[in-house]
């Protein structure tokens, strides 16, 4: 059956409106996984609740840790975990979530019974092989190299070389696990540059504030020191990058939108959108409300977008949008997304009448007057919601399968609405 269409409102004016963004994806999925392996019981307060933050539960459920939900509301909720020797023998979803599918396998490697994986059609694709053979190298026994797969361990740890150009998921899931490994972990990357830095920086990050030591001085180079997990309290952080189609409505209509509770510092990749909008021509100022990005001419942009790949989809429809050509480059990791986030974002706009180009990196986008007409979503969240940022401007947009967005923010189209309502 083909996915209902979705009629993209156009904004009736410049947008003004407060939108308080739900948790983090990155930060929930790595707090519950490392209070699954933790010492001793913890909480995850602020947890986001979507289709990504509950297949981790479930994950973590199914290798024998206790996770109870008290509190929050639809969007979120604070998680007591009480963590218990990982067991195998389980089956595990991982739907197109790349979290989950990179950060539990080291983890049902603890186990000596075997763990079998599987996701969506689309997650088959997504790169995993350089994972799945460190894990071998580590001690496990790994029947294949994408999903589906089985893992059967345990793993002791030891010294790996391995190429985390596809992803910087590939780095973070071996660290997350490692201070369970006996002999804890020294892993090494060779290859063209990791993409994503920021988000191994929030893995470390995490892993400190766990009590766990983590030596990341010389450059592509991880030292995890075997140890105890101390994951008691861990408060996460709204989600900056699912701030990006809010703030972009902002920056497309003239608008001004106030996302509160923005971290004064954080490793979220999406902080850079104070960065990128501005250099679109959109003012950001920060004040005791939140972070405000109040909307001027719209301009194109020059960027690499290697660390923040996660928002090109936004920064991408904003560039359809803008007064002047714009160059994305340093994601060619995004063609192993929730899908080729490249050539969809190419097939899409151009199906309005845009102009985009691919390039081996990146993307070329040169604006053209646009026109309504189906824009196909590929079950990608971001896709769905770069559409709905296009619609804002273009009317007669019908974003393809908006429940997508349920990925990483559930109620994605009622905020939106809420939004182009005056939400303040
Ligand atoms: O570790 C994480 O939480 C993430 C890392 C990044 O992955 P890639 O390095 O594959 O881009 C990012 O794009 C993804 O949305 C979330
Ligand atoms: C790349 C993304 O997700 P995942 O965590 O599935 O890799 C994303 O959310 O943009």
């Amino acid at each position: 059956m083909p996915a209902p269409l979705w009629p993209a409102p156009s904004a009736p004016g410049p947008v003004r409106a407060t939108v308080r963004l739900p948790g983090s994806k990155s930060i929930t999925n790595r707090a519950l996984l490392l209070a699954a392996v933790a010492d001793a019981p913890g909480v995850v307060r602020g947890a986001l609740r979507s289709r990504d933050a509950d297949l981790m539960v479930a994950a973590l459920r199914a290798l024998g840790t206790e996770l109870t939900a008290a509190g929050g509301g639809t969007a979120t909720a604070d998680w007591h975990v009480t963590p218990h020797a990982i067991r195998g023998g389980a089956s595990i979803d991982v739907g197109l979530a790349g979290t989950v599918m990179r950060f539990v396998p080291p983890v049902a490697a603890l186990a000596a019974e075997p763990v079998f994986f599987d996701g969506d059609a689309q997650a088959r694709v997504r790169p995993m092989g350089p994972l799945l053979s460190a894990l071998r190298s580590l001690g496990a026994t790994v029947d294949g190299d994408a999903l589906p797969f089985t893992i059967t361990g345990p793993v002791t740890g030891g010294e790996i070389t391995l190429d985390a150009s596809a992803s910087s998921q590939l780095v973070s899931g071996l660290l997350l696990a490692a201070p369970r490994f006996a002999k804890g972990l020294i892993l090494r990357h060779d290859g063209p540059p990791v993409p994503s830095m920021p988000h191994i920086e929030m893995t470390t990050s995490m892993l400190r504030a766990t009590g766990v030591s983590v030596d990341d001085t010389e450059p592509d180079v991880w030292r995890i020191e075997p140890g105890p997990i101390g994951a008691r309290d861990m408060v996460v952080e709204p989600d900056l990058s699912n701030a990006a189609p809010f703030l972009g409505a902002a920056a497309i209509t003239g608008g001004s939108v106030t996302v509160p509770d923005w971290p004064e510092h954080t490793t979220q990749g999406g902080d850079a959108l104070r960065d990128l909008l501005a250099a679109m021509g959109a003012t950001v100022t920060r004040g005791p409300d939140g972070l405000t990005v109040t909307g001027g001419r719209l301009t194109g942009i020059d960027a690499d977008l290697r660390d923040v790949g996660e928002l090109t989809p936004s920064i991408a429809a904003l560039a359809a949008l803008a007064g002047s050509p714009s160059t994305l480059r340093g994601v060619a990791h995004l063609r192993g997304h929730e899908t080729d986030r490249l050539a969809a974002l190419a097939a899409e706009i151009n199906g309005l009448g845009g102009d985009v180009t691919e390039t081996e990196d990146g993307l070329v986008i040169r604006p053209r007057p646009l026109r309504g007409g189906v824009f196909r979503s590929y079950a990608d969240h971001r896709m769905a919601t770069a559409g709905a940022m296009i619609g804002l401007a273009v009317p007669g947009v019908q974003v393809e399968d908006i429940a997508t967005t349920a990925k990483t923010l559930p109620e994605f189209a009622r905020m939106w609405a809420e939004m182009l309502g005056d939400g303040r």
